[in-house]
């Protein structure tokens, strides 16, 4: 039994999985309109019992795309399975399993998978498979009830045969691109700070040894700034969480906007982030801290707050030195962050040597 604490719970079932109910509206609307076409095909072909039975299946499909629409997913699933059961069935007992109209019973499978917990997917399937091979094996021993000419049987086994072929691309694309989706949501949750959009300190360690790595080989200049917000506490404080979070996106900005694509920017704590800015000296590291703390100084802080406390930012620079690792840059970087703070703040202070 699932614990009551179970997250799954606590969601309503139209929650779960939306993309897939979405796709079931959209196969909905198909089938209705396949059937709709088969209306005709049958008339054409001499088999009004058949004919008619697609008035039905679109009533039921349009059911189905009406349950969907007002989150009655169970009503939907019961009158899509019903449609799709019945209309093989009968398809097959009438004109033959020649017909082709077992195909789309194995449209189900890849349904079931998505969309059924991993027990009712197993039984979903074997009641599948059941009634498949029923099926198959009932038309070895009978004859077909309402048989058309075998040229019409044919058209008919090509049309069915090229709607599940359709159908079976486009659900399989479908279900590509909400793979690929949930995996790219997936790494950008895995890498970035979701309140300023910056990489988070585990993706910053990753990207920084990979910085280094390249440095000890190209001998390359490598800088590591270090900024902390000054008296973030009383901003916090003063205007409260909420306007704290916003403040740090602003924050993340103005950061990213003075430095250069190349720069690698993460939050390495709560009001502190690193930056590492390849092919750059500390020399020249300095001279980016600075424009940054000159565009703090700038900005309209009281847009943001709402009231006129300024937003000030303290800066330690570093520069690897060859044989060392992250750590060891980044606490240089952080005793010089450590020395702007003790001055006064509002500063940017290099390394010593
Ligand atoms: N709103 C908000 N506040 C945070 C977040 N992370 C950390 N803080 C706050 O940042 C504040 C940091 O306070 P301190 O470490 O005392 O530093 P400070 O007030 O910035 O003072 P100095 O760094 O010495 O200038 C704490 O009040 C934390 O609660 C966050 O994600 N959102």
């Amino acid at each position: 039994m699932k614990s009551a604490t179970t997250p799954m719970n606590y969601e309503p079932e139209r929650d779960r999985r939306p993309q897939f109910w979405r796709l079931a509206m959209r196969c909905a609307q198909i089938a209705g309109t396949v059937d709709v076409i088969f209306f005709f095909l049958f008339h054409a072909l001499g088999s009004p019992i058949l004919a008619w039975v697609n008035v039905v299946s679109v009533a039921m499909y349009a059911g189905a795309y009406y349950a969907l629409k007002h989150h009655r997913n169970r009503i939907a699933v019961v009158l899509i399975w019903a449609e799709v059961l019945g209309h093989a069935g009968l398809g097959i007992v009438l004109i033959g399993w020649e017909s082709g109209f077992h195909y789309y019973l194995l449209m189900f499978i890849p349904a079931i998978c998505v969309s059924a917990s991993r027990k009712w997917a197993i039984y979903a399937l074997l009641a599948l498979w059941g009634y498949y091979t029923a099926l198959d094996v009932l038309m070895w021993y009978i004859e077909p009830l309402q048989p058309i000419h075998q040229t019409a049987l044919h058209i008919v086994h090509l049309f069915n045969l090229s709607v599940v072929f359709a159908m079976f691309s486009y659900l399989s694309s479908y279900y590509l691109r909400m793979v690929v989706t949930a995996q790219r949501k997936l790494r950008e949750m895995a890498t970035t700070d979701s309140l300023t959009g910056l990489f988070n300190r585990r993706h910053m360690t990753y990207l920084a040894e990979k910085e280094l790595a390249r440095f000890s080989r190209s001998g390359h200049p490598v800088g590591f700034l270090l900024l902390d917000v000054d008296h973030f506490k009383s901003i916090n404080d003063a205007y409260g969480h909420e306007t704290g979070d916003r403040v740090l996106g602003f924050v993340a900005d103005v950061i990213r906007e003075e430095l250069r694509a190349q720069d690698l920017i993460g939050r390495w704590g709560g009001e502190e982030f690193l930056a590492i800015l390849p092919d750059t000296d500390s020399g020249k590291a300095q001279a980016s801290a600075e424009r940054i703390r000159n565009a703090f100084l700038a900005r309209d802080w009281s847009a943001i707050t709402g009231g006129d406390a300024d937003v000030t930012i303290s800066i330690g620079v570093s520069e690897l030195r060859a044989g060392e690792d992250l750590s060891a840059a980044v606490s240089r970087a952080d005793e010089a962050l450590y020395r702007g703070k003790t001055g006064g703040r509002n500063r940017v202070e290099l390394e010593t040597i």
